[in-house]
């Protein structure tokens, strides 16, 4: 699998400029540009990427996708006067013309495909490109909503020309509905199109019926589009996460894209103007870890819309922070979704149904859209509060929201989470290990012995046991002391390392551990005081195991496509994980396990989104060296 993350920016972007006063258009600033990379800069974000150049996007290019009288359009206004381009620019809905727009749409095109090249010829494994203007609402013959060209779309069609590609993922987490990409796409079943976006009932802007969570494609492309309408602001981590674990991930799965592209717009997070969201920046690096996951790791990120400055700018850099393979943050607070959100998500799901293989048993009963009965009650005597207002309580909470942020953002940060793998390498293990694996030395066997003495002595009769324990308990050592990120060890007992690294971790001060088992567990730990989440996923039924409220067991077997196994995992395992906000994880596969090795590596990947990626696997011989590739791949 390729290595490194492309950063691609040109300052030339940020000339394209409003030259009149428009309360609509105002917020698409130079500035979003500049300060997102001031900000990448600040992290050091930006010496630790692959400079890729921007270029100019081709006429040809362009008309993959746009029509000829789009393009003549938009070359001519390069001449034209302020009130030539006023003119022009009120043909369209929430758009303006600057005589340098064609000529930075054209670099935000090329600097779009220049990051698809370099991902799919494997100069770096993904990527993000800072680009204004952005693209996801124009559509072949109109400008719309601050975007002239439709950047990721034109990506999306260069892609299957270039390299052939039959299955495009394209996630829209910008809080405003893509409805250019929709529209473009909405027949082609090798696009599989993803939006989130704020709607209140087709309240808010842009206002389609055909954003509500019943578009799902039309004719061969029946299937391949998916909404997920906000039908409330405030929507918070929790909310973006259920969507993602019950909507967009077991669908991306099955789908199995051969590339990953992002319409990256972060006014989806708390702060920003436009959204009215409470997402904290954090969550984008767990929504690019899961992405990540897709496609060997083939993922471009293309910026859209974001227009609080500090919330972008933090949202950017937890994005490129994620792309660079580094810890993902905790993510902190309520984790249930929100009724709202729990209805969109349900109805989406019911939507899909005919046409998704993960979705067959689902009970389709449309949420009766409670929200949707308060909110038309509501609008009956409702008084509407004018857009000045907004905008004035927008002002001072954008400076609240900076400080916030402040406050925020370095309890996320700091110290830095080490990015180390540990293992105890037998000789010659060094040369499979990426250079982030750190060997460690083995404990000896009298401080072995007393670690253990205090519970499961008895079982600990051969001298071979007590060496593997030693060995993981070296290694879970540095993870307690925070000196390396995640380690893995091999064991001839997975159970009983297992037990012993849950009980070591309890005694070492963590207040939260869950252990995921994979195959029969022969040893349960008590867990009686809620310090130990135990999730066993078993081929079948232990006899007179019962399940405890920190000890749950899935039977699990999986079948030929083992793609229930991703919804298993992505609909149950992990929600319950994230709702747990454990400190450490430790993940243990048993003798007859019931997954395959790519199973496995899969819930590693995924459980890194959690415990700062703090990951001690124990695994029964054979799957060591693969496991041990997914854990530093960090
Ligand atoms: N009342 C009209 C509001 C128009 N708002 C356009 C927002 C475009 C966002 C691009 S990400
Ligand atoms: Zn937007």
């Amino acid at each position: 699998m390729a290595s490194g993350t492309a950063l691609i920016y040109d300052e030339k972007m940020a000339t394209h400029k409003l030259l009149w006063s428009d309360p609509i258009c105002d917020i698409e600033v130079p500035e979003r540009l500049s300060s997102s990379y001031e900000q990448l800069k600040s992290y050091h974000l930006v010496e630790r990427c692959v400079p890729v150049p921007a270029r100019e996007g081709s006429e040809e290019e362009i008309l993959l996708v746009h029509s000829l009288e789009h393009l003549e359009v938009a070359k001519s206004t390069q001449t034209m006067n302020e009130e030539e381009l006023k003119r022009v620019s009120e043909n369209y809905d929430a758009f303006f013309f600057h005589p340098s727009t064609y000529h930075c749409a054209r670099l935000a095109v090329g600097a779009t495909l220049q990051l698809v090249d370099a991902v799919m010829s494997g100069e770096v494994r993904n990527g993000m490109a800072l680009v204004r203007p952005p693209g996801h609402h124009s559509q072949r013959n109109a400008a719309n909503g601050f975007c002239l060209f439709n950047n990721v779309a034109i990506a999306a069609e260069y892609a299957k020309l270039k390299y052939g590609l039959q299955r495009i993922l394209i996630v829209d987490w910008d809080v405003h509905h893509g409805q250019g990409i929709q529209y473009i796409f909405e027949e082609d079943p090798s696009v599989l199109y993803f939006s989130w976006h704020r709607y209140e009932h087709q309240e808010f802007w842009p206002s389609l019926k055909e954003s509500d969570y019943d578009a799902v494609g039309l004719g061969k492309g029946k299937g391949f589009n998916i909404n997920l309408p906000w039908n409330k602001v405030g929507m918070g981590n929790s909310d973006y996460l259920a969507a993602f674990f019950h909507v967009l991930l077991p669908m991306a799965f099955e789908f199995d894209p051969e590339l990953v592209i992002v319409s990256s717009g972060y006014d989806s997070g708390i702060g920003d103007p436009e959204g009215q969201m409470n997402a904290t920046p954090e969550v984008f690096a767990h929504l690019t870890h899961f992405l990540m996951q897709l496609a060997n790791g083939k993922l471009c990120v293309i910026l859209e819309g974001g227009y609080h400055l500090k919330s972008l700018g933090e949202s950017v850099c937890m994005t490129v922070k994620t792309l660079l393979g580094d810890p993902v943050p905790q993510i902190t607070g309520e984790m249930a979704p929100c009724l709202s959100a729990v209805e969109s998500i349900q109805n989406v799901r019911a939507a899909h149904k005919p046409y998704w293989k993960w979705l067959a048993y689902e009970d389709t009963s449309f949420l009766q859209n409670l929200s949707t009965k308060s909110h038309l009650l509501k609008k009956a005597n409702s008084n509407t509060s004018t857009e000045h207002e907004t905008k004035i309580t927008n002002n001072n909470n954008t400076v609240k929201v900076e400080r916030f942020l402040e406050l925020h953002m370095k309890n996320i940060l700091f110290p830095v989470p080490p990015i180390k793998t540990a293992t105890i390498g037998s000789e010659g293990s060094e040369h499979f290990l990426s250079e982030h694996v750190q060997l460690v030395k083995e404990m000896d066997k009298t401080e072995i012995k007393s670690l253990v003495s205090g519970f499961y002595a008895d079982l600990v009769e051969e001298d071979k046991i007590l060496l593997s324990l030693g060995s993981m308990l070296a290694i879970l050592d540095k993870i307690l002391k925070k000196e390396v990120c995640n380690g893995i060890a091999a064991s001839p007992t997975a159970a009983l390392s297992a037990a012993v690294a849950l009980r070591h971790s309890v005694r070492f001060g963590f207040q939260r551990v869950l252990c995921v088992f994979v195959g029969d567990m022969q040893i349960t730990p008590n867990t009686e005081d809620g310090k130990m989440l135990i999730i066993n996923i078993c081929e079948k039924e232990q006899p007179g195991k019962t399940s405890c409220k920190h000890c749950i067991s899935l039977n699990w077997k999986e079948d030929a496509e083992g793609n229930d196994f991703f919804s298993a995992v992505l609909g149950f395992i992990l929600p319950v994980a994230y709702s747990y906000q454990p400190n450490l994880t430790v993940i243990a596969v048993g003798p007859n396990r019931s997954l395959g090795i790519s199973g496995i590596s899969l819930l590693v990947a995924l459980l890194q989104g959690l415990a700062e990626s703090r990951i001690v696997a124990v695994i029964e011989h054979p799957v060591v060296l693969s496991t041990t590739v997914s854990l530093c791949d960090l």
